[in-house]
């Protein structure tokens, strides 16, 4: 579902510069359930303008409004237009864990390797 950039007047974004664009919703979300922000293709591969904390997480028990951190990652000002579409939300579903302190995990074949150490 589309996110729209619910704005009164334009912002314009300088390269590297950053805003926090309302959109006009809040949500009830069930348990067990999450928003995921998402930055929009388009924008991204023509602006260079995306989600700088891509996935942003909305929370079930968040009642306010859902914002949309954008940041111009391109070498041009980028303006935002009130309805802009501007980013995507999903809803996921995700688990709740209750951890444990151990003094030691199980083995694995791939142990602490990692950042390429299987040789790609
Ligand atoms: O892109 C985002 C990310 C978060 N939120 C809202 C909903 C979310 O439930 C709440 C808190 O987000 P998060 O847990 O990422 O914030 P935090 O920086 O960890 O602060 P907090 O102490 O409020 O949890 O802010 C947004 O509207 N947009």
């Amino acid at each position: 579902m589309d996110l729209h950039a619910a704005l009164t007047e334009p912002v314009t974004l300088s390269p590297l510069g950053r805003v926090k664009v309302p959109t006009g919703l809040a949500f009830a979300i069930p348990k067990g359930l999450e928003g995921q922000v998402r930055p929009r293709s388009g924008l991204a591969a023509k602006h260079g303008v995306t989600v700088l904390n891509a996935p942003g997480t909305i929370d079930s028990d968040y009642r306010g409004e859902v914002a949309v951190v954008l940041v111009n990652l391109g070498s041009e000002p980028v303006t935002i237009a009130p309805l802009d579409r501007i980013a995507q939300i999903v809803f996921a579903r995700h688990e709740t864990v209750v951890l444990e302190e151990v003094h030691a995990l199980d083995d694995t074949e791939r142990g602490a390797g990692g950042y390429g150490s299987t040789g790609s």
